[in-house]
């Protein structure tokens, strides 16, 4: 079987359209385009990178976007003073903290401190406790959130389905099991300390693979027919960009497979647009 490529940049690009839509109407509804502000700390090259990408795409869809920059070896209060400007700015909707930070930022206490309504990457505690009680109002993670939408836009409903994802991370695996389960598909999480990875992914009708190991879900395992999400970004000696799963072998036996890059990634930074154009909504709503 040749498993559907699902073309995360395509399916990206029309939630893209979709959020440049949002936009229009809520700069003619409140004579202001969405903001989002981006934080960034120090010299991480491919937070440089990454940034790029964000505040590119999100001025694609009309959204005001800025980036503030601090030096490396700003300090956890100097993090925190950014952040509390931003939550005080009427103009800003969304706040996203580029992690990782240097080493001296307590992240944790960084992203404690951005409002939950401004969120737009679903980190705060406010955020995965509304996700974890089932509630429908808070930010979801825009990867986890993204891979939903792949699912649904490859005909996968997760209902009645054995779900394995692969990874316990706060910003993926975890949230990823949730949406996963709310979808009403049977989750399991599995992780370094799983003992059989290969007998859990054999069972799955969807895989999720969150690890950061390149290759390691090797094409043997993957079911006749599953889906398979690879969110691995991990770049080898080569140069060359690989996921965690073993592409063209799984993709002999899958349904509908991501491709790294082209699946996930792209993905990532239209859900955070499409949150970002939600919490502007949402806060307008609240008022
Ligand atoms: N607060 C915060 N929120 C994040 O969402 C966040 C973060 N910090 N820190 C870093 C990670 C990483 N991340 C990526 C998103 C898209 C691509 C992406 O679009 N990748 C391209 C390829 C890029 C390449 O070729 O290197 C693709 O998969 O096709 C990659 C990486 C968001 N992150």
């Amino acid at each position: 079987m040749a498993a559907e490529l699902i073309d995360g940049k395509a399916i990206a690009a029309k939630v893209r359209g979709e959020v440049a839509e949002k936009v229009r109407a809520f700069q003619a509804a409140h004579g202001r385009a969405p903001g989002l502000a981006v934080v960034r700390v120090g010299h991480d090259p491919a937070s440089e990178v990454y940034v790029r990408g964000k505040i590119k795409a999100s001025g694609e869809t009309g959204m005001v976007s800025e980036e503030h920059h601090l030096p490396e070896d700003a300090s956890t209060s100097e993090v925190l003073a950014a952040v509390e400007r931003l939550n005080a700015d009427p103009k800003i909707d969304g706040i996203l903290v580029q992690l990782p930070l240097p080493k001296q930022v307590d992240e944790q206490t960084v992203l404690d401190a951005i409002a939950p309504a401004k969120d737009v990457d679903g980190f705060h505690l406010i955020n995965a406790g509304k996700l974890l009680s089932g509630r429908k109002d808070g930010v979801r993670a825009c990867t986890p959130f993204g891979i939903m939408r792949l699912l649904r836009e490859a005909g996968c409903d997760p209902a009645g389905k054995r779900a394995v994802v692969i990874g316990r991370s706060n910003i993926v695996g975890k949230p990823m099991a949730l949406l996963l389960l709310e979808a009403n598909a049977t989750v399991t999480v599995c992780h370094s300390r799983t003992r059989d990875l290969a007998e859990e992914v054999a069972r799955a009708d969807i895989v999720v693979a969150a690890i950061g190991r390149p290759e390691l879900v090797r094409g043997a395992w993957i079911r006749e027919g599953a889906y398979v999400i690879d969110v691995g970004m991990n770049r080898l000696e080569s140069g060359k960009l690989v996921g965690d799963v073993e592409f063209a072998a799984a993709a002999q036996r899958a349904a509908a497979i991501t491709p790294v890059p082209g699946g996930v990634g792209p993905m990532t930074i239209a859900m955070l647009l499409s949150n970002t154009v939600d919490a502007a909504n949402a806060r307008i709503a609240a008022k």
